[in-house]
């Protein structure tokens, strides 16, 4: 048997679009598109591409962008003080400071300084309590994601089980939060979960969210369960050329989908599906700040 590929791209794409239509539809009653500001300290190269990528996609969509640099010596202080000023500017829809900071600055700080109805990566500890209460909120974008895929592959999730891999306020604990709302029954693993591999050979569903490229084998996975891969390592590729390099997921993707029924590859999965969930997120913003009705069609 052969996984079907989930087209983590194809379906991104489609959800820019209708984040686009509704954002359109918003600036009428707005008097302007909806706006992300993207805050960015340093030039790490990685976080250089993700900004661009996140700029350029919102900018297709039809919404505006602001984006803000600063060198990596900036202050903790101006960092506090660049998030207030965003918070204030009634422009501003949604508000993400991109990860990894400096080592000098407190990301808890930066974080808890963003407005929660702006909180468009679903980070402060506002949004975090409104998932874990139920409450309506802006919740995490790869998280989110990874319940959309999985919901547009295998409909109902009522009653499944899930094996969430790796407890990061980031990316595991609210996937696992997330599937809970969608009636699934989950457990979530971490670097002191014994036998894995005999764990997530129950799971209905397998997330992997761990950074350790390739780490879930094939013969972990059940016959016919949904493979979602958060994992984006970039390893070695001295077959591409002396100097190469690639992407890989947590998961032993040529291995797992002679499994799963169905996966998500990297790149092309989870991935773009993140940028997606925040454009989503910013018309969701956009709309909530304004007091209307959640938008048709997200
Ligand atoms: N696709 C996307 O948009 C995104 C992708 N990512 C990627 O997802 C991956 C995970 O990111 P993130 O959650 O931030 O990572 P973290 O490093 O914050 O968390 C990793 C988690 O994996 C667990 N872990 C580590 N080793 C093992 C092991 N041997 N067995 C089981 N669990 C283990 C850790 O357990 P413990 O808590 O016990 O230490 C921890 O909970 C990374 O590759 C990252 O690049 C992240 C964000 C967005
Ligand atoms: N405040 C904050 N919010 C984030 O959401 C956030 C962050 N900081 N810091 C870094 C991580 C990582 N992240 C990704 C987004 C898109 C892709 C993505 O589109 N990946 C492509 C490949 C891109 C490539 O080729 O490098 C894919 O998987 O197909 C990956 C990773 C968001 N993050």
């Amino acid at each position: 048997m052969s996984a079907e590929l989930i087209d983590g791209k194809a379906v991104a794409a489609e959800i820019d679009q209708r984040a686009g239509q509704a954002g359109a539809e918003l600036s009428k009653a707005l008097g302007r598109a909806p706006c992300l500001a993207v805050v960015l300290i340093g030039d790490d190269p990685a976080s250089d591409v993700y900004v661009r990528s996140k700029v350029k996609r919102t900018e297709a969509a039809g919404m505006t962008s602001i984006e803000i640099r600063r060198p990596a010596d900036v202050s903790q202080a101006e960092v506090v003080e660049i998030v207030r000023g965003l918070n204030s500017d009634s422009g501003v829809d949604g508000i993400l400071v991109q990860m990894p900071l400096p080592g000098h600055i407190d990301s808890n700080a930066v974080i808890s300084a963003i407005d929660p109805d702006k909180d468009v990566d679903g980070l402060t500890e506002v949004s975090a309590g409104r998932l874990l209460l139920g409450k309506p909120g802006l919740r995490p974008c790869t998280p989110a994601g990874c319940v959309l895929l999985a919901e547009r592959a295998m409909g109902s999730l009522s009653g499944k089980s899930v094996v969430v891999i790796g407890r990061s306020i980031l990316v595991g604990k609210p996937a696992a939060l997330l599937f809970l709302e969608q009636n699934a029954t989950v457990t979530i693993a971490h670097s002191r979960t014994h036998d894995l591999a005999a764990l997530t050979r129950t799971a209905d569903i397998v997330v992997a969210a761990v950074g350790r490229p390739q780490m879930v084998r094939g013969d972990w996975i059940k016959p016919g369960a949904c493979v979602l891969d958060v994992g984006i390592n970039r390893v070695d590729a001295p077959e591409r050329g002396e100097g190469r390099t690639r992407l890989v997921g947590d998961v032993a993707f040529d291995e797992a989908v002679a499994h799963a029924g169905w996966i998500t590859p990297v790149p092309g999965g989870i991935g773009p599906m993140t940028i997606a969930m925040l454009l989503r997120n910013t018309v969701l913003a956009a709309a909530a700040r304004a007091g209307l009705d959640r938008p048709a069609g997200l």
